[in-house]
């Protein structure tokens, strides 16, 4: 059974960022996983997630100015000091959390021009490096066009060769199933043969990036395919609820290993 992890940044919005851990626990998660903590202490977020049993599955390293459309440094040779310094900062909140994997968002960037692939392939090697000396891995995500448009990373046969190219044992895929989807289809085929290289699963619904109870995929199929290719990381639960999280809830009722559901969205 997969181990799900809440994604707090789109899950538990009902809730202020540090009390959505003891939300996401309540509802029966005992893993999460967010896009970024750094608005917050290091040992704030630490303290949540042991006040909690929670894991932390998941968190993107810094991706530059956010909130100015930013979405990754790494593609842009003249911001490597930058990203040197922002691979220390992630560092410092994976100690104070405990988490086991990070991810280097590559930026909005044209895939054909050869300076922003040696200055990612730099940069990718550069944070693997960083983070195998603390036991971690580097994870890197194909992110669709029609989410993120312009974005570098956007094809899942590149990042295969990229990976393969880099032949370093800590630096692995980030298998977003929502984005597999929209970009190549061909999902089940897709996770069988980049398992070896897959070190961690989001999932949603397609298109509507909801709740994984319907549309165009089969979940309960998928799930037990991830069973079946002896998947035993984290599945991050990177959704949009429909109308609440709590209400939104009863796909997991099958799946969560405590009582799920304190306020009722079992019913
Ligand atoms: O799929 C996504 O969008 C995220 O996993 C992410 O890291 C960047 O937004
Ligand atoms: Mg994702």
């Amino acid at each position: 059974m997969p181990r799900f992890a809440a994604n707090l940044t789109m899950m538990f919005t009902e809730w202020s960022f540090l009390d959505r851990f003891a939300a996401a626990a309540d509802a029966g998660f005992t893993a999460v996983e967010f896009l970024f903590p750094y608005e917050h202490a290091p040992d704030a977020v630490g303290e949540r997630l042991a006040r909690n049993g929670l894991t932390q599955a998941l968190f993107n390293l810094p991706p530059g100015n956010w909130a100015a459309g930013e979405r990754g440094i790494a593609a842009f040779p003249e911001r490597f000091d930058e990203l040197k310094a922002s691979v220390k900062t992630g560092l410092t909140y994976a100690a104070a959390t405990g988490v086991k994997r990070l991810h280097l968002m590559s930026g909005l960037a044209d895939r054909a021009d050869p300076k922003a692939c040696a200055a990612y392939g730099e940069a990718v090697s550069y944070a693997a490096g960083a983070l195998a000396e603390q036991g971690l891995d580097l994870v890197l995500e194909p992110i669709n066009g029609r989410n993120m448009p312009g974005y570098f990373l956007n094809d899942f046969a590149f990042t295969q060769a990229l990976i393969a190219e880099q032949g370093l044992p800590n630096l692995k895929l980030q298998f977003d199933i929502y984005h597999c989807q929209i970009i190549h289809g061909d999902v089940t085929m897709r996770l069988r043969q980049l398992m070896p290289i897959t070190g961690h699963v989001q999932i949603a619904s397609v298109p509507s990036r909801n709740e994984p109870d319907g549309e165009e995929l089969n979940y309960p199929f998928l799930f037990a395919e991830l069973d079946r290719l002896g998947y035993d990381g984290f599945v991050g639960c990177e959704y949009n609820p429909r109308a609440g999280t709590l209400e939104g809830l009863r796909w997991f009722a099958t799946y969560a290993t405590a009582p799920v559901l304190k306020a009722g969205a079992n019913g």
